[in-house]
């Protein structure tokens, strides 16, 4: 039983929070002349979570401040009980019905009134521990149990029962993991971190950024490494994480661009301010500039720490193409013959487009897409994988169709869907890590194919860790180019067009008379990355989603970068060192076998401690390591993250799990031999040779002809 002094702290804590929330600033974008581009758009869902845990953070430090912290845990049983009770209310009862018969009631007996409170709260974050369900958006429940036929073998979308005991682990709107515990907000809860260790102002990070991450006039390309090796980077990354960003009180967006937006629009508002002779965001008048920023939202479920959230499964397992709930992915399926819908009326394959998406910057004809993954139009070349990953589960379905005439639409969707996130999953670990990590990491972290079973561990979290997500993983900006060229069928060079005109602008991949995205995949093939070194090339630090014609529309996407990491309250770097086996940093001098001298004394010139280092820009300068492309504490942060994508995810194509139906030997060895070289090849005209090694523009030309292919016999009982 729940102690009962606590339990009415608790209620009129978070009656008070309702209030404040419901009062508080939160000036909604409409009726602003600024159009809000953003990548980072919440779902129905996360906005759902958000609500709640906007309260739940209130309420955290109304409790706080009357109680001191060593309220939270009492607090926090509070909370599961009413949630105990509550599911087994849903259980009997429909929650809605419940809640309407008490809020009609004009009783003012107080244990009632605290029972309404209780309801109103219930209400607003909807019943049940299930996500999803209370929003009307919702196109399939929860089922009912795990341990089925059903789950046996069908991955769900969500990500729900994949792991059995706790079905929600690693599911579409659950929690970022923290590496290391604990986070560094200054007032331990949800406070950017603003002070050096020193007690002085930490530097703004568009200071950081145009001190130490501009590239200037000399841009570092990649000697051997493609520009596709970036790319599909990007596509790994829009699987496995989508932080949502918070909403205005009504769902619309926030406008977070005025530096004084925290107070005068919301306090999930984090602008960013600009130095006053910044060379591209330039001043207006005397009012202080910022760089718009909003907070990743809150999906905090209990009293205490910030909590930001996965709005896509946390799994490698083709988000993108499928979508992370079953709305998403219904609207993906033509749910004929277990095909995905298109758009075919240039003559190639797109995704189906779509006409209602107000953040796509261009405008009819060239409309933006519908893909499992909303940032599908975020720059250009993210369509020809898109359309290369539908094309290449079409064709599937089509052989498998052939093979099994009479198989439905359901069986073989999913039948097709399980063999593309093996065929994916696949290229992830043998061809595109061992292109970024060291064998050593690899061989430490379990991430290389062994032949032997994999092993499943089901208390391992495959959650996607908040330093993965905010820091290590967005080394890939780095490798971003600011010309993406376009190569016809002889490898010409026939056009090209630049990153920072383009983002949500879609009409690129409508220039049929230049070859589509076919002629775009073909660039990515053969022409270098940039080096994933300090310097950001100058769209990807200037130009993220400005609108033509206005420069300084958009954002600096490092600042933005360094900025997150503090959003969500990411330790400094030096703290991440003795996890990824490095030594304790005391003095600059401690740094010296990590960095280059050169950066070494450009992080002086910015940084009054070491201590202050921002996670970010300590990852991206650190050394690389010889063989591979990042440093030894961005090499310790991925290859944790991606040895638990494999042995936390029971469907992983290699994995070896009692009552789960798994891959055959036989078929893990055909999955095995089909590399991304292979699924480029039969699905687009102009390719017919490829490089050996996809992802090395150098290495030695080889005939598509030449390369294996899947037989899709072998999957079928
Ligand atoms: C032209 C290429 C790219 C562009 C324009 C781009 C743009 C963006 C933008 C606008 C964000 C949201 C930032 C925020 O609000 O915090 C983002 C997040 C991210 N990017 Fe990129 N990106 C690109 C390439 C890449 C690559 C190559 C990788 C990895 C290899 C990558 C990994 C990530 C990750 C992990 C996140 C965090 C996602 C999330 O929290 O939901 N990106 N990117
Ligand atoms: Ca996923």
């Amino acid at each position: 039983a729940v102690n009962a002094t606590v339990e009415k702290y608790v209620e009129d804590a978070i009656f008070e929070a309702m209030g404040n929330v419901n009062s508080a600033t939160s000036a909604p974008s409409s009726g602003t002349a600024e159009k809000i581009v953003s990548s980072q758009i919440a779902n129905a869902g996360a906005i759902e979570l958000q609500f709640t845990g906007d309260i739940l953070e209130e309420a955290t430090k109304i409790l706080v401040a009357k109680y001191g912290v060593d309220i939270l845990p009492a607090a926090n049983e509070v909370l599961e009980a009413w949630n105990a009770e509550s599911a087994a209310a849903a259980a009997t009862d429909s929650p809605n019905s419940s809640s309407e018969s008490d809020s009609n009631s004009n009783s003012a007996d107080s244990s009632e009134e605290s029972r309404s409170k209780r309801d109103v709260f219930r209400v607003k974050r909807g019943a049940g521990g299930y996500t999803n369900t209370a929003s009307n958006q919702t196109c399939r429940g929860p089922p009912k149990r795990c341990n089925d036929r059903v789950h046996d073998r069908i991955r769900s979308i969500t990500g729900y029962c994949n792991n059995r005991a706790n079905p929600t682990l690693g599911n579409a709107l659950t929690s970022i993991r923290r590496l290391i515990g604990t986070v560094s907000y200054t007032d331990g809860l949800q406070t950017i971190r603003n002070l050096s260790v020193t007690g002085s102002p930490l530097p703004s990070t568009r200071y950081i950024s145009n001190k130490l991450h501009d590239e200037g006039v000399n841009p570092h390309y990649s000697p051997s490494v493609n520009h596709l090796h970036m790319q599909i980077g990007q596509f790994i990354a829009h699987d496995v994480i989508f932080m949502p960003s918070s909403v205005a009180k009504d769902g619309s967006d926030l406008n977070c661009l005025s530096c004084s937006s925290p107070t005068t629009v919301s306090s999930n508002c984090a602008p960013i301010p600009v130095p006053t002779d910044d060379a591209y965001f330039k001043q207006n008048g005397t009012t202080p500039r910022c760089i718009r920023l909003t907070r990743s939202l809150n999906g905090q479920t209990g009293f205490g720490v910030r909590t930001q959230i996965d709005q896509n499964t946390h799994f490698l397992d083709m988000s993108t193409v499928y979508g992370s709930s079953d709305c998403e992915a219904q609207s993906v399926r033509s749910f004929v013959n277990g095909q995905l819908k298109e758009y075919t009326t240039l003559g190639y394959t797109l995704p189906p487009q779509n006409f209602n998406d107000s953040n796509c910057q261009s405008t009819n004809p060239y409309y933006c897409f519908t893909a499992g993954d909303f940032r599908n139009c975020l720059h250009p070349a993210l369509l020809p994988l898109h359309s290369l990953f539908i094309k290449e589960h079409n064709r599937l379905a089509t052989l498998a169709k052939q093979v099994r005439p009479n198989i439905n639409d359901e069986d073989l969707y999913q039948f097709v869907r399980r063999i593309m996130v093996a065929l994916w999953q696949n290229i992830v670990y043998t061809e595109y890590l061992p292109k970024l990590l060291t064998d050593k990491y690899l061989t430490d972290f379990k991430l290389k194919t062994t032949g032997q079973p994999g092993i499943y561990n089901n208390s391992q979290n495959p959650s996607l860790s908040a330093e993965f997500t905010a820091a290590a993983f967005r080394f890939g900006h780095s490798q971003a180019r600011q010309n993406f060229t376009r190569q016809d069928v002889n490898n010409n060079t026939i056009g090209q067009y630049d990153l920072g005109n383009n983002i949500f602008y879609s009409d690129q991949v409508y220039q049929k008379q230049l070859g589509g995205w076919e002629t775009m995949l073909n660039g990515l093939l053969r022409t270098p990355g940039m080096v994933a070194d300090r310097y950001y090339s100058f769209p990807i630090r200037n130009q993220l989603f400005e609108t033509r014609g206005q420069p300084g529309s958009g954002v600096d996407l490092v600042a933005v970068n360094i900025m997150r990491g503090r959003d969500v309250g990411l330790q400094p770097y030096v703290k991440y060192r003795s996890a990824a086996g490095l030594s304790s940093v005391n003095t600059w001098n401690d740094l010296s076998s990590t960095f280059s001298s050169t950066n070494l004394a450009a992080l002086k010139t910015v940084y009054a401690d070491p201590a202050d280092i921002d996670l970010y820009t300590g990852l991206i300068m650190e050394t690389p390591l010889t063989g591979s492309q990042i440093g030894p504490t961005a090499s310790y942060i991925i290859a944790e993250q991606f040895n638990r994508l494999k042995t936390g995810d029971r469907f992983f194509y290699e994995n070896f799990v009692p009552n789960t139906v798994g891959f055959r030997p036989e078929q893990i060895q055909a999955i095995r031999q089909i590399k991304l070289a292979k699924i480029i090849c039969d699905n687009t005209g102009i390719v017919s040779r490829v490089p050996s090694d996809i992802f090395d523009f150098t290495s030695t030309q080889v005939a598509c002809s030449s390369l294996p292919s899947i037989d899709i016999n072998l999957f079928f009982l």
